[in-house]
């Protein structure tokens, strides 16, 4: 199936059914940027490693994957048990993101009421409907998103600077993306813009994917050090920032790769418009305190102590960039509280980041609210 964004030209997508009709090729991102890779999942123990070790990352690629995990799943031990087993594998894989939770619910739930011999081709096809819509979702923001930048540059009359921090594009998802969304369609319609891409440190997912991605479209970008944003904001660098979501509460509070919060600080602080792009099964309607309540994963400590990376003869090495000995702490999402947040771009519009701007736009949470 082919996507539409693409790499060196080709149209491409992270996740993709193979022909067998019984397992699915990623592109494995722990090798992005230096080496273009596919992986092929079958087994539950595939699907739940490739969540966990970040083969596949970004919330709303992490729901597909898990969709499709639940659906190997069947293939294994396709009775009740076996379900609820694969559904806690999957949902322990990786904390912080909803979305894999969302998709373990609905084909779960779905799979309840099917019978045991039907369901890996009743979970295959619903994950693959995952996918799709999750394609929608990512279009309809970037249509969205993409207003707010061309009524930018129509308003400044100049090139517009968007700042972007880890990586929440097409790798993230499945197609689009959610927070480069908006930049592939402003920039499809001809708008002048440029991206600063936030290097993302620890695991560096500005500078190895986003400005990969951004590479493959030829969007003007400058990779920076995750320290620099403050500076760019207060010299008038930057025109907005948009972010992708891991999680984002009733109430509008925003969970995203950690220092996403000191970024909507500095924007705060220098009158910068801070945006976070999200589609519906990011929202987690359950939570209303996003600092309070929404668990945030702690990663290895390995991946802020040692960096990988290309070394000038071709060949590859991980190098440790830590005093010997040093102890180390590695959260990797933090929250921005919604006051903090312009906007909420969804696939139904822009939300104002409140319990009432959310149940504006989905009002059949209301009843439930
Ligand atoms: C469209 S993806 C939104 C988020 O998942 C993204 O911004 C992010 O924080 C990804 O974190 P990662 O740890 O790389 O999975």
């Amino acid at each position: 199936m082919l996507g539409r964004m693409k790499i060196d030209g080709r149209p491409t997508r992270t996740i993709v059914p193979d022909a067998d009709g019984i397992s699915v090729r990623v592109i494995d991102q722990t090798r992005l940027p230096f080496a273009l890779e596919e992986r092929r999942l079958s087994t539950l123990a595939e699907a739940a490693e490739a969540i966990r070790i970040m083969i596949v990352r970004g919330a709303p690629l992490i729901g597909v994957t898990a969709a499709y995990g639940l659906a190997f799943a069947m293939r294994e031990d396709a009775s009740n048990d076996g379900l609820d087993r694969a559904v806690a594998t999957l949902a322990a894989a990786r904390p912080t993101a909803v979305n894999l939770r969302w998709a373990l619910d609905r084909v779960a739930g779905n799979l309840r009421q099917t019978a045991s011999r039907e369901r890996f081709e009743r979970a295959f096809a619903e994950a693959g409907r995952i996918a799709e819509e999750d394609v929608a979702s990512c279009h309809a923001i970037g249509s969205h998103g993409g207003r707010l930048i061309a009524d930018l540059a129509r308003e400044r009359g100049r090139r517009i600077n968007v700042l972007t921090h880890c990586n929440a594009g097409w790798l993230a998802a499945v197609d689009w993306g959610t927070a480069l969304a908006p930049v592939y369609a402003a920039y499809e319609d001809g708008i002048d813009l440029h991206v600063w891409v936030d290097e993302t440190r620890p695991r560096s997912q500005g500078a190895a994917l986003t400005a990969f991605e951004l590479n493959g479209h030829g969007v003007p970008h400058t990779v920076v050090a995750d320290n620099a944003g403050g500076h760019l904001m207060q010299h008038g660098e930057v025109d907005i920032c948009i972010v992708g979501s891991d999680r984002t509460t009733a109430t509008g509070d925003v969970c995203n790769k950690i220092g996403t919060y000191l970024k909507a600080l500095a924007a705060r602080d220098t009158g910068v418009p801070f945006y976070a792009a999200l589609p519906f099964s990011t929202i987690d309607w359950s939570l209303r305190d996003g600092v309070a309540e929404i668990p945030i994963e702690e990663r290895d400590g390995r991946e802020v102590t040692h960096m990988t990376g290309r070394l000038d003869d071709g060949g590859f090495a991980t190098v440790q960039v830590v005093s010997p000995g040093s102890p180390v702490a590695n959260p990797a999402f933090d929250v921005t509280p919604a006051r903090l947040v312009t906007g909420l771009i969804t696939e139904r519009g822009v939300a104002e980041a409140s319990a009432e701007g959310l149940l504006a736009l989905y009002p059949e949470r209301r009843a439930a609210a």
